[in-house]
C-alpha cells in the first residue's frame, strides 16, 4: 500500500474545489472580523457550523452548510483573501495546478457585481501564485435553483472578462441536482458553448441520476463533477465516456457525505479506472468535508491497496489532459509530473 509519506511527496492536480466550501478556520475568523460578523465563541462551535457531519443524509443537507460561510464572502477584500487561502492550502497538499470554483451570484449582497466578484477571486489567485509554486484558475458556477434568466447573466462575465483574463477558465452547474436535472439547462449551456467556454458540470452525484452524466456530455461538458452514477450506465455508455476522454472529478469524502454512495464496495473509482475511464481525485470542499487532498489520496490508497504509484501518476495525467488551460501549460505539467513521479519510484 502507498504510504502517507509518499502521498505527501506526490505532485497533484486538483480540478474540483469550491472556494466557499474550503476556507481554513483562521481565514473564517479573519473574514468574520473584516465583515463585522460575530462567530460562535469556540473553534469547535465554528467548525460545527461549517462542517457537514458524517451522518448527513443527502446532497441538499450537505449544501445547507454553505449558508454559514456565504455572509463572510460579500466584499472584494474577503473574496481575495479566501481565494488566497484556498490556494495556500492546496499548495500544502503539493498541488501544482488547481481550479477553484464558486457561484458569483452568491456574493452580491454588498454591492459587488458578477464581474467584480470574479475579479476579486482572480486577484487572490494571482497573489497566491506569486507566493506558492502553483498555477490557480477560477471556474464560475451557476446554481441550478436560480432562474434561467439570471443564470444567463453569467455569460456577461465571460463576455466582459474573457478577452483580458486568462484565469477565468470555465463554467460549472452546481447545487440541487436531484430537483433540477441537467436537461433543463440546455439553452444556457448552448449560450456557454457557443462562446467556446470550457464546461464541467456536477452530474451523477445523487442516486438515480446517471442520465445527467450522459446529458452533460451531450450538452458540451468535457468533465463531470463527481459522476458517481456513471457506475449505473451500460458498458457501451461507459466506453463512450472513455473514448471521449471525459474526466470524472471524484471526491471520496464528499461523495460519502452526500450519500451519493454508502459503501466502499459500491464506490466506482477503481472499477471505472480499471476500465480506462479518466477518473481524478479532488477534495470538493475542504472545510465542509473536513478534508484535504492528502486525506483523499490516503483513502484511495487504503481502499485499494493495489493502486500503485504509477496509477496515482496516471490519474494526475488524466487531470492535466482535462484541465482548462493552454496546451503548452499542459505539456509542461505532463513533463514535470513524469519526472517527479519517476524520482519517487
Ligand atoms: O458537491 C456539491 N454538489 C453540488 N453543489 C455543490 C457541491 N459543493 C458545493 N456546491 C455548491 C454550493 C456552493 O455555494 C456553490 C459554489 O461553490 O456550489
Ligand atoms: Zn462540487
Amino acid at each position: 500500500m502507498i504510504s502517507p509519506a509518499l502521498i505527501a511527496q506526490m505532485p497533484k492536480i486538483e480540478l474540483h474545489c469550491h472556494l466557499d466550501g474550503s476556507l481554513s478556520l483562521g481565514t473564517i475568523k479573519q473574514l468574520a472580523e473584516n465583515a463585522g460578523i460575530t462567530l460562535p465563541a469556540t473553534d469547535a462551535e465554528i467548525l460545527e457550523r461549517a462542517q457537514a457531519p458524517e451522518h448527513t443524509q443527502s446532497l441538499l443537507e450537505y449544501l445547507e452548510r454553505f449558508d454559514f460561510v456565504l455572509p463572510l464572502l460579500q466584499t472584494a477584500e474577503n473574496l481575495e483573501l479566501a481565494a488566497y487561502d484556498v490556494v495556500a492550502q492546496a499548495s500544502a497538499d503539493n498541488v501544482k495546478y488547481i481550479e477553484i470554483r464558486f457561484a458569483p451570484s452568491q456574493h452580491l449582497k454588498q454591492g459587488l457585481t458578477l464581474a467584480t466578484a470574479v475579479e476579486a477571486v482572480i486577484a487572490g489567485l494571482k497573489k497566491a501564485e506569486a507566493d506558492f509554486p502553483v498555477i490557480a484558475n477560477a471556474l464560475v458556477c451557476g446554481l441550478r435553483q436560480e432562474s434561467l434568466a439570471s443564470l444567463s447573466e453569467l455569460t456577461t462575465i465571460f463576455d466582459e472578462l474573457s478577452s483580458k483574463e486568462t484565469k477565468l477558465a470555465g463554467f460549472d452547474l452546481a447545487g440541487d441536482e436531484l430537483n433540477f436535472p441537467q436537461i433543463g439547462f440546455d439553452p444556457l449551456l448552448g449560450e456557454m458553448t457557443s462562446r467556446g467556454i470550457h464546461i464541467t458540470l456536477h452530474a451523477g452525484e445523487c442516486p438515480g441520476c446517471s442520465q445527467n452524466v450522459l446529458d452533460s456530455v451531450k450538452m458540451g461538458a468535457s468533465r463531470i463533477g463527481h459522476g458517481i452514477m456513471t457506475k449505473d450506465l451500460s458498458e457501451a455508455e461507459q466506453a463512450s465516456l472513455k473514448e471521449k476522454a471525459i474526466v470524472l472529478e471524484m471526491a471520496p469524502s464528499s461523495n460519502f457525505q452526500t450519500k451519493a454512495i454508502k459503501t466502499v464496495a459500491d464506490y466506482p473509482f477503481k472499477t471505472l479506472y480499471d476500465k480506462g475511464l479518466h477518473v481524478t481525485l479532488n477534495t470538493d470542499n475542504r472545510t465542509v468535508s473536513n478534508t484535504n487532498l492528502q486525506q483523499e489520496y490516503e483513502k484511495i490508497a487504503g481502499w485499494y491497496p493495489d493502486f500503485k504509484l504509477s496509477d496515482f501518476e496516471q490519474i494526475n495525467h488524466y487531470a492535466i489532459d482535462g484541465a482548462f488551460v493552454a496546451e503548452a501549460v499542459k505539456q509542461e505539467l505532463h513533463q514535470s509530473f513524469e519526472k517527479s513521479y519517476q524520482a519517487l519510484a
